[in-house]
């Protein structure tokens, strides 16, 4: 029907594609309706008064992801302090609840396949605290530079290392690993 077609310029052999696999082509035209949200850095709980000033909006406590606040889709949080500083991410719940999946402990030593730019590996090193070890891989080397600069603006390199490397044929063991690694695969 006339209106349901998309609003957006959509190239013609993509709406054919869309077509001949009975896919509703407004799902590409709605607005965007699903929440960003944000991690706090461990110790830094009492920040979240500071970050609805900034960013002039109220954060929803995510009840089952320790940590987390969703924010409305158009609220940008690069511009803020408490960003900038460190004390917040920028991370999807979903990201989140694949860590929390892991249900990692002091002292492991995870293997995060495909680890950049390094939400769950940020993640995974604070979850970590001062024991055990993150061994962060992706093949590309751009991307693990930007890996390398989230763990420093967030502090975390001392228990992680990085390899440039193909994720399916990695293999190097963590120094002093036993038989308890856990491996993060991703996409
Ligand atoms: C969606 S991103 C991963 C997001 C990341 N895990 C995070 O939480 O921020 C996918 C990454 O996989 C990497 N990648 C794809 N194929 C790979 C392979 N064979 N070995 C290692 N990394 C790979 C890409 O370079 C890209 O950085």
């Amino acid at each position: 029907m006339e209106e349901d077609a998309p609003t957006l310029p959509l190239p013609e052999p993509f709406l054919q594609f869309l077509e001949a696999n009975d896919l509703d082509p407004s799902i590409y035209t709605a607005i965007d309706s699903t929440p960003r949200f944000i991690r706090l850095k461990p110790g830094f709980d009492a920040c979240v008064e500071e970050v609805e000033k900034e960013v002039k909006c109220k954060l929803e406590k995510v009840q089952w992801l320790q940590g987390f606040y969703s924010l409305p889709p158009h609220v940008q949080i690069a511009g803020s302090r408490a960003y900038q500083e460190g004390k917040i991410y920028g991370i999807d719940a979903s990201s989140g609840a694949a860590v929390m999946a892991l249900n990692v402990s002091p002292g492991d030593h995870v293997l995060d396949l495909c680890a950049a730019p390094g939400a769950k590996l940020c993640m995974i090193l604070d979850l970590l605290g001062d024991l055990g070890s993150v061994t962060g891989v992706d093949v590309a080397r751009h991307r693990l530079a930007a890996c390398r600069t989230m763990l420093q603006k967030y502090a975390l390199g001392d228990r992680c290392r990085l390899f440039v490397a193909d994720g399916t044929t990695f293999s190097v063991i963590p120094v002093g690993s036993r038989s308890d690694c856990k491996s993060l695969s991703n996409s």
